[in-house]
């Protein structure tokens, strides 16, 4: 058994998920468009599931046996209401969906019926109730279906609707301001001097914050200047619930971060992770909000964003924290490493397996810097802070990017 690489992460991450205090403020919206949203409240059924005893499939509706055969007397298809009951020796001819009258005592699949003209026989006896689907066999009336804290997907909406509603309670979106800072950073697309980049942190996080939850609050890029730093994010904090910057962490003295949070009245709660790369992200609070400071070299911005940041906006809207789902991987690669934090390695399935398991390889070793490695991936592979070396076949463990 392979220790679980993320336990050195369980008790910071705790911690960090420990800052929010969860929105509650909510609103109504029309189920599918609470596709993302959390639920504000439990969601209970407003009626049966289905509605009506129906028939599951395309054949006949038999009342109780009179003789041999039954007689067919009347036609029922998907959406008609059933008027008459079925007498002794009646039939109704009935399709999928279609309420089955009173009296049936179950529906026999049209391969499995004999008929002549008007009259429908079967081969062996059935069992009373065959092929209807009862009334509130689903779901019943009033039963919990879904609990406050609940993220929506298609078949939650699908869930809601089939049981009558029209609306569901969820949490208002979370505002979350976003941030790139560098004096070196100009915008996409912008002609670049002499020791500038293109901030590339910023539309990579708006990418990732277009999600339903979110309403985005653009402080667009912003210089390596304390007072300039320290005012912005006052301003943010007086309107969003989360404040996400990346750049200016590290230890150099043109790294403002920490001291611009802590000049504008927030508070640092954790100051880095066990991570590589990554390690000196921030979180802490500054008024209501909870700030995320993001390394800026653009791996460690993608890794801690997709590691804490994802969850941070679960946490801020009263749902648990996604969990991280490693799956298992082998090492189609061997190398010595430095032990003491965790790895999230851009990784590519090379195509091969041991015992059924894919291999993979590592991308770009090592540079936090580098993008290249990062899109070319399937995944990011998780090695374990105890690991100093890693042989061909060994177990490993890889977070593959969504789709
Ligand atoms: N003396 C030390 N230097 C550094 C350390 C250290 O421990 N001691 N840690 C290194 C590590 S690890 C990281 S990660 C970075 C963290 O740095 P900062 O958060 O202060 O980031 P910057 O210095 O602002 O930028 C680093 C790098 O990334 C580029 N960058 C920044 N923002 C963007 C953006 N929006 N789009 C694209 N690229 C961006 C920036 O130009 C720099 O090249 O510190 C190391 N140094
Ligand atoms: O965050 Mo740095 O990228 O740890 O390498």
């Amino acid at each position: 058994m392979v220790p679980d690489p993320l336990a050195i992460l369980r008790e910071p991450l705790a911690r960090l998920f420990a800052i929010p205090r969860a929105v509650t403020a909510s609103e109504e919206v029309v189920p599918e468009v609470a596709m993302g949203r959390v639920l504000a409240v439990p969601l209970a059924a407003w009626h049966d599931v289905p509605p009506f005893d129906q028939s599951a499939m395309d054949g006949y509706a038999l009342g109780p046996a009179a003789d041999a055969a039954w007689r067919v007397t009347a036609r029922l298809e998907a959406g008609d209401a059933a008027r008459l009951p079925l007498g002794p020796g009646e039939a109704a001819r009935i399709f999928t969906g279609a309420p089955v009258p009173r009296g049936t005592e179950l529906v026999v699949q049209q391969e499995k019926a004999i008929v002549e003209g008007t009259e429908v026989r079967v081969a062996t006896a059935l069992r009373p109730g065959l092929n209807i689907r009862r009334r509130g066999e689903d779901v019943r009336l009033g039963a919990a279906l879904l609990p406050a804290g609940q993220r929506m997907d298609a078949r939650h909406v699908a869930l809601a609707v089939a049981s009558g509603h029209d609306a569901v309670r969820v949490v208002r979106k979370l505002r979350v301001a976003l941030a790139s800072t560098g004096s070196e950073l100009r915008r996409a697309g912008a002609g670049l001097d002499a020791g500038q980049v293109h901030d590339s942190n910023g539309p990579m996080l708006r990418a990732m914050l277009r999600v339903p939850e979110v309403e985005l609050v653009e402080l667009g890029i912003l210089p390596d200047d304390p007072v300039r730093l320290r005012d912005a994010l006052q301003r943010a904090a007086a309107e969003a619930d989360l404040i996400v910057t990346s750049g200016g962490v590290s230890v150099g003295e043109e790294d403002h971060m920490m001291g611009a949070i802590l000049a504008a009245g927030g508070t640092i709660d954790v100051v880095h992770l066990p991570i590589r790369p990554g390690k000196p992200v921030k979180a802490g609070r500054l008024g209501a909000a909870v700030i995320l400071a993001l390394p800026g070299n653009p791996l460690a911005a993608y890794v801690n964003f997709w590691l804490v940041g994802r969850r941070l906006l679960d946490v801020l809207a009263g749902a648990p924290p996604q969990p991280l789902r490693l799956m298992a991987a082998r090492a189609g690669f061997r190398e010595e490493r430095k032990a003491g934090r965790v790895e999230f390695a851009p990784a590519r399935f090379t195509g091969a397996e041991f015992d059924g398991v894919p291999a993979v390889e590592l991308l770009g070793r090592g540079s936090s810097a580098r993008l290249a490695p990062l899109a070319a991936a399937d995944g990011l592979c998780v090695i374990g802070p105890e690991v100093t070396r890693v042989e061909e076949g060994d177990a490993l463990g890889i977070l593959p990017f969504p789709g």
